[in-house]
């Protein structure tokens, strides 16, 4: 079935997606912001009770003439009552409520009654939601009776109001008139389908009331089934559904986010001022490719090993703690951005402060670059290693230099980035480092409060085959403790064995605290939150919430950002900060595009190039545009292998252009509302070069083999190396063995030739692509 956005309804609707979404609510249809999707069937319902208030606000256009005349005759009904031209609209309202929620007495002169008979709770609902039509009731009674009273206890008002006045509105048993009403038009030809939104876990009584069927008759069903069940036993939804579909009864399981929340909400107390006690300090460690992450973790994981715990293993579990100066520091252990992106991406910021590994000998590099803008995307501050400094290369001073090309000046050059010479391999300056990791760490004032039930991330976790699952939990907040029963992600149980980084049997522990622990029922994912809550059965009760839930949909992810949708989230107020990641084929266009970008920011939005670089897109640009709910802007560039896909499912936005002109006047449209991308690419087959072959008065021939897809003798082509756009062209001649090929798939090799192109080489990949139109 297909989703409609909010804010698509509210564009075609031409009101603002906020107030749609108060409306929506109203009606008791559930939509969270501009991105949440709605059924066809919530759209219909909808709308057909906007048509029903909008002839509402017709007829409320004749109300003082209608009022007078009733003032004039006041024991007349309203047939005779109202004017003529009360008549016509009175006609159109019966008329749209026909159309649209199957009026079946239009006979009927009293409308307010017709309104109740026809529309069930919905219509009680639709008084609520359009609260300005009843306001405008009151104003006109001159005073604040509620409609239903006003109803009971003034007849001749209800003819001034003839589709809004509901009858014995009684908010308690809502759902249940909806279901009898339900069941009423049911037996009508033309009948609403409508969804009724069950939990994960439902008892026999409340499933019989949501469904407004009787106990009985559910409790016959669940023997036919099997099941012996009581009027307070609890049956899942899978359950509940045969049931329902039975009944010929249409049931959703609700979003069990929100229901979990407000479960775990209890977990999430305020702490008292009083019982924050300082914890230790949470560190990543970063940086370029064989610049020193793992030899530092080394080399700072073995300074831990004391004498006073000489034996003492150190256990590899994800993270680790160090003591210095009686303090201690806890290590991530896996190095590198994109795991720190990665867990972020997930929801868990458990990193306080990022070790950015600079090799003295070696500089800044790409990949400093992206681990310098991972770190500032997540807000995290950042200390430098610059590392091997044993070396006889090592130029400190050089990487100094080239950071403040970054943004980060050391602290001796009169900025704030504390940059500690170190050398994982002889130790020097490591214990400096620690010093200063401390000294940042003071700064942040990180606290937490070890009286409470624990509460982290999952850093690690495997199947072990003797012991399970075994999991690395970094614990946020709290005390973990022996027997305490933890929920993450759908998985759920308890603590049987817990040991720190050092192997150590640990009874419990405290804030910042890396353990490994054994006893969930299965592996939970890395980035996960993590609870102790009080109880077996709601761990269970959770786990088996997102279990239903995961397997009933997708999980949708937060509204990404695209382009296409820019101005309605600018609109609604959800983007204030357009973040954009670059890439493109030489540092004079990053450059070029960076500047021109930043000029369009406005009072509105503000345009932050979170990063960029040179060469092909790659799955670090992917998450962190993913994690930032950037978009990515690549520039004679393309997706490295795999890359689309990632973005595809992160939902990310890749904007590919050859003339940086279009780049900046897209991002500029789309901040206007009114970009206007009529077409899109489609790229229908990859080919790689195998061999060139040199034809006298045709040029050079590549003898390609198409990979994925295939490629048309009418597509338009593109010569990609090392991921960068060398030619865009048309083909100019496909041949299998002599013959002209109109088009040649995938696994076979053909010839090609690329108009006014002779430049083709060995390892180049081909793009062939067509354009195709794409309604806004
Ligand atoms: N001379 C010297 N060599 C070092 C130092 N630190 C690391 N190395 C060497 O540099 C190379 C790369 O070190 P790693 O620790 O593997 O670097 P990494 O950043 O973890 O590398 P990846 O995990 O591949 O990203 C290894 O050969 C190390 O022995 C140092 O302080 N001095």
């Amino acid at each position: 079935m297909s989703k409609i956005r909010v804010y698509d309804l509210a564009k075609e609707l031409n009101v603002s997606s906020k107030d749609l979404v108060k409306k929506l609510n109203d009606l008791d249809i559930p939509a969270k912001n501009h991105m949440s999707a709605l059924t066809e069937q919530e759209v219909r319902y909808f709308k057909s009770h906007q048509n029903n208030v909008n002839t509402v606000k017709d007829q409320k256009a004749n109300e003082s003439k209608a009022n007078e005349n009733v003032k004039k005759d006041p024991h007349n009904n309203n047939k005779t009552t109202v004017g003529a031209n009360h008549k016509k609209h009175q006609n159109t309202a019966t008329k749209s409520s026909q159309n649209n929620t199957h009026n079946d007495s239009t006979k009927n002169n009293n409308n307010s009654q017709n309104n109740t008979h026809n529309n069930s709770a919905k219509n009680n609902n639709n008084n609520k939601g359009f609260s300005n039509q009843n306001k405008n009731t009151k104003n006109h009674e001159g005073k604040g009776a509620s409609p239903s009273k006003t109803h009971n206890t003034n007849k001749k008002k209800d003819i001034n109001k003839p589709k809004v006045t509901p009858v014995k509105i009684d908010n308690s048993k809502r759902v249940k008139k909806t279901k009898t009403d339900y069941k009423k038009r049911k037996t009508e030809e033309t009948k609403v389908e409508e969804t009724i939104l069950l939990p994960s876990q439902i008892t026999v009584g409340d499933l019989a009331s949501k469904i407004n069927i009787s106990v009985t008759e559910i409790i016959t069903h669940l023997i036919k089934l099997g099941i012996m069940a009581s009027i307070n036993q609890e049956i899942d939804f899978d359950t509940a559904e045969v049931i329902a579909s039975e009944l010929d009864i249409k049931v959703e399981l609700e979003n069990v986010e929100e229901e979990v929340h407000s479960i775990l909400e209890e977990y999430e107390d305020e702490d008292d001022e009083k019982d924050l006690m300082k914890r230790p300090p949470v560190i990543t460690v970063m940086g370029h490719v064989d610049h020193g992450k793992t030899s530092l973790l080394d080399a700072i994981r073995h300074t831990s090993v004391t004498s006073r715990e000489a034996g003492g293993i150190t256990q590899h579990i994800g993270a680790y703690t160090v003591q210095i100066n009686n303090e201690s520091i806890t290590f991530i252990d896996t190095p590198g951005h994109e795991a720190f992106t990665a867990m972020r991406l997930r929801g868990a910021q458990i990193t306080d402060i990022a070790i950015l590994v600079v090799a003295a000998d070696d500089g800044v590099m790409p990949q400093t670059v992206e681990a310098i803008n991972h770190a500032k995307a997540a807000k995290v501050p950042i200390i430098v290693a610059i590392n091997k400094i044993d070396k006889e290369s090592a130029n400190p001073d050089r990487v100094l230099q080239e950071l403040t090309e970054h943004g980060l000046i050391a602290e001796a050059w009169g900025g704030d980035t504390i940059c500690v010479p170190v050398s994982a391999h002889t130790g020097e300056g490591i214990d400096t480092l620690l010093e200063m990791i401390l000294l940042s760490a003071e700064m942040l004032e990180l606290k937490a409060n070890p009286k409470r039930l624990a509460k982290g991330s999952v850093v690690e976790a495997q199947l072990d085959k003797g012991r399970g699952a075994v999991a690395t939990l970094l614990i946020n907040t709290g005390t973990l403790r022996i027997g305490d029963i933890v929920v993450s992600g759908t998985t759920y149980g308890k603590v049987r064995a817990m040991v720190n980084d050092k192997g150590k049997r640990l009874k419990s522990a405290g804030p910042s605290a890396p353990v490994e622990i054994i006893g969930l029922s299965e592996v939970p994912e890395a980035g996960d939150e993590f609870y102790v809550v009080k109880d077996d059965k709601t761990a269970r009760q959770v786990s088996e919430m997102r279990k239903h839930y995961l397997k009933d949909q997708q999980v949708k992810k937060s509204a990404p950002l695209s382009l296409d949708d820019l101005y309605n989230q600018i609109q609604e107020g959800a983007v204030k900060d357009i973040n954009i990641v670059i890439k493109a084929d030489g540092q004079g266009s990053v450059e070029a595009l960076k500047q021109s970008l930043f000029k369009l920011t406005n009072d509105e939005v503000r345009v932050n190039v979170i990063h960029d670089g040179v060469g092909a897109i790659s799955e670090s640009d992917v998450l962190l545009a993913s994690a930032s709910n950037g978009i990515i802007i690549g520039f004679n560039v393309r997706p490295g292998a795999n890359v689309s896909k990632i973005a595809e499912k992160e939902a990310v936005d890749i904007r590919l252009y050859r003339v940086i002109y279009d780049a900046i006047e897209d991002v500029e449209a789309a901040m206007k509302g009114m970009l206007d991308p009529e077409f899109k690419e489609v790229v229908v087959g990859t080919a790689e070069v195998r061999e060139t072959f040199k034809v006298p008065n045709i040029g050079i021939i590549a003898g390609i083999y198409i990979t994925d897809g295939k490629i048309a003798r009418n597509n338009d082509v593109r010569v990609i190396r090392d991921g960068i756009v060398v030619q865009e062209g048309s083909i100019s001649s496909l041949k299998r063995f002599k013959d002209d090929a109109k088009e040649v798939v995938q696994g076979y090799e053909c010839g090609l030739g690329i108009e006014k192109f002779n430049d083709l080489k060995e390892g180049d990949i081909i793009e062939a692509f067509t354009m195709e139109e794409i309604p806004r």
